[in-house]
């Protein structure tokens, strides 16, 4: 057991999140005052002990110390309450109400999607918490099921709402000096992605994206990588649900509006989907039936949405905060570039973000799991960005990312009220452009062989074409057979053509080529061969080669013979009339003698 503080002993972990780890622990004596709730010794509660990068980064600290009264204070029956909170060297530590149930990601997972009623209800609890955060000028900014815990109490089901100012913590200016970007991308608001500036609206993206997620069970955008997700949240309407009530369609429908400023505030949200509730149940009375079909009038927005401080927002009129400001304001939470945005820092930032997007993009890729703090790639950033040296790899498994892979140009880009389109285009458009190239599929293309340096072989003799082929540069591509034409009936492979324009829809595979069969290779005619010399036997008389070798052998042989006689001792035994034996003997004898003789 690990004391955190003097007032607190971690029991044992009830899980991991990408901010910290969740512990289950026990409180060892009451807290001072300046805890919000002081508690008894014995009392079981849970603590968050943000992680070490969080905990050694001075900003966070501070923020952390300057934000504490505000999270203290934050009280509501749906909101987890964070009872005290704990710097102590290196650790930080937020101690929170023990919620006995499981989280709303878990529950959906275990049982299944959501009746519109039920879903409904649950919405509207949250957005009561949502209500009294934003009143506070309090933005969550990182709404999921997963951060909505869930607890049974007289009137049923009760989902409180959790991890509050933690994204605020986790994307302080020191963090993003180490580029890192923190976010969950099924559930990023447009505005986040692009890195407009952000109000409380981003948490009513967030409500529509989860309300939409309980009734279906996944979130309405989803991918093979968070930059497929991110895109979708910019360029892509939702797709209704097939036999959803149309009242409650109609609120999912305005909550993920791409504009924040034509979603609903928090507290005409939960009016609304309690509205819905009673209007689309089985029992609902006429009265309550039509009042949910009009429940568009209830969903007028916020005239003075919580402005989300350091994103651009903050100091803004409340009614045109989605529409000015925007170049300049590196966000750092930014992922995307938004279209407006000339800014240096903006397109630095932008870069950042969207390398950690691109590296998060890998096989199993789960845009609604935890709170991503991706390392980010980007590299390209201007004076003020963020993502100038990127080059880290990614979080993702597939960890192949491509470093200056952006969000595409999308298709006329959402409508931005009142915002300047770019004239040109943008400059990530570029560097998505040269992403593309590089990750295309190599393409199957027939070439002429006479350009292909692979293929190309010196050729020492021009020799005569055979005469069933033309030459290789004279075949005529595609000509007679047509493109149906039974492979291997004709030379019938199509003219080679430019590569097809680059589009960012996916395109199909590009079409196999049946493989080539390569034509018999030309032999070049021999030249003939010089005849033989033959002087030796140039009349061919059979046997005088035999004949001749002989001759040589008893010509040695005589040599030796002579050389014998005369330069060794043979000829004198022979006149002693000694056996061949007895010389040889008494020879080497003499021989033996005369190396001892030396030898002394
Ligand atoms: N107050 C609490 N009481 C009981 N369990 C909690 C409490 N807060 C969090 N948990 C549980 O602890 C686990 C981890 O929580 P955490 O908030 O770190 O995860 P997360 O929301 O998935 O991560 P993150 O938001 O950092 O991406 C979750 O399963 C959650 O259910």
């Amino acid at each position: 057991m690990r004391p955190v503080g003097s007032k607190y002993l971690l029991e044992e972990p009830l899980g991991r999140g990408a901010t910290g780890t969740v512990w289950r622990a026990r409180q060892r004596e009451t807290a001072g005052a300046e805890a919000a709730v002081a508690g008894q010794p014995g009392e079981t509660v849970a603590i968050k002990v943000l992680k070490e990068e969080l905990a050694n980064d001075a900003d966070v600290v501070m923020r952390f110390l300057r934000e504490r009264s505000v999270l203290l204070r934050l009280t509501h029956h749906n909101i987890v309450r964070t009872r005290d909170l704990v710097v102590e060297g290196d650790l930080l530590a937020l101690v929170m109400d023990l919620i006995d149930g499981p989280d709303l990601h878990r529950y959906l997972r275990e049982n299944g999607p959501f009746t519109p009623v039920a879903a409904a209800l649950v919405t509207a609890q949250v957005a009561d918490a949502l209500a009294a955060s934003h009143a506070d000028g309090v933005v969550h900014r990182d709404l999921k099921p997963a951060n909505v815990l869930l607890t049974e109490d007289e009137n049923g089901m009760r989902p409180m709402l959790t991890d509050f100012g933690i994204a605020r913590l986790a994307d302080s200016p020191g963090l993003t000096r180490t580029q890192e970007f923190v976010g969950t991308p099924a559930y990023v608001a447009p505005e986040s992605a692009e890195g407009r500036p952000q109000t409380s609206a981003v948490d009513i993206y967030g409500a529509g994206i989860m309300l939409y997620e309980l009734v279906t069970g996944r979130p309405p955008f989803s991918g093979d990588s968070a930059l497929a997700v991110l895109h979708q949240h910019l360029a892509q309407e939702p797709e209704r649900p097939g036999g959803l009530p149309e009242p409650l369609w109609t609120v999912i429908e305005r909550c993920l509006r791409k504009q924040p400023e034509e979603r609903p505030s928090a507290v005409n949200l939960a009016r609304a989907l309690r509205t819905v509730a009673n209007g689309i149940g089985a029992g609902a009375s006429p009265e309550a039936a039509s009042a949910a079909m009009g429940v568009a009038a209830l969903l007028a927005p916020d005239p003075t949405p919580a402005p989300v401080p350091g994103t651009g927002a903050d100091g803004q009129a409340a009614g045109n905060a989605g529409n000015a400001g925007h170049a300049g304001n590196a966000d750092p939470t930014q992922v995307l570039p938004h279209r407006g945005a000339a800014g240096a820092a903006a397109a630095g930032a932008a870069g950042a973000a969207a390398g950690a997007a691109a590296g998060a993009a890998a096989a199993g890729y789960d845009p609604s799991a935890e709170t991503n703090v991706l390392p980010t790639t980007g590299t390209q950033g201007g004076q003020g960005g963020q993502g100038g040296q990127g080059g880290q790899g990614g979080q993702g498994p597939g960890g192949n990312a491509d470093p200056t892979q952006v969000m595409p140009p999308m298709p006329g880009g959402p409508p931005q009220g009142g915002q300047q389109q770019p004239e040109g285009p943008h400059p990530w458009e570029g560097q998505m452009q040269a992403a593309r190239d590089r990750n295309e599929q190599t393409q199957v293309q027939p070439m002429d062989p006479s350009l292909d340096p692979l293929r190309r072989r010196p050729q020492r003799r021009p020799g005569p074409p055979p005469p069933q082929q033309p030459p290789y540069g004279q075949q005529q591509y595609g000509a007679p057979g047509g493109p149906g034409a039974p492979y291997g009936q004709q030379p019938q492979r199509p003219p080679m053509q430019p590569p097809p324009p680059q589009q960012y829809e996916p395109q199909p595979p590009p079409r196999r080529e049946p493989p080539r069969r390569e034509p018999p290779p030309r032999r070049e005619p021999r030249e003939p061969r010089e005849p033989r010399r033959r002087s030796a036997n140039p009349m061919r008389i059979p046997g005088l080669g035999c004949l001749k070798g002989c001759l040589f052998m008893i010509l040695i042989l005589v040599v030796i013979c002579v050389l014998v006689w005369n330069f060794t001792p043979v000829p004198e035994w022979w006149a002693q009339g000694k056996s061949f034996w007895d010389s040889a003997t008494d020879l080497v004898g003499k021989i033996g003698d005369l190396i001892g003789k030396l030898g002394n």
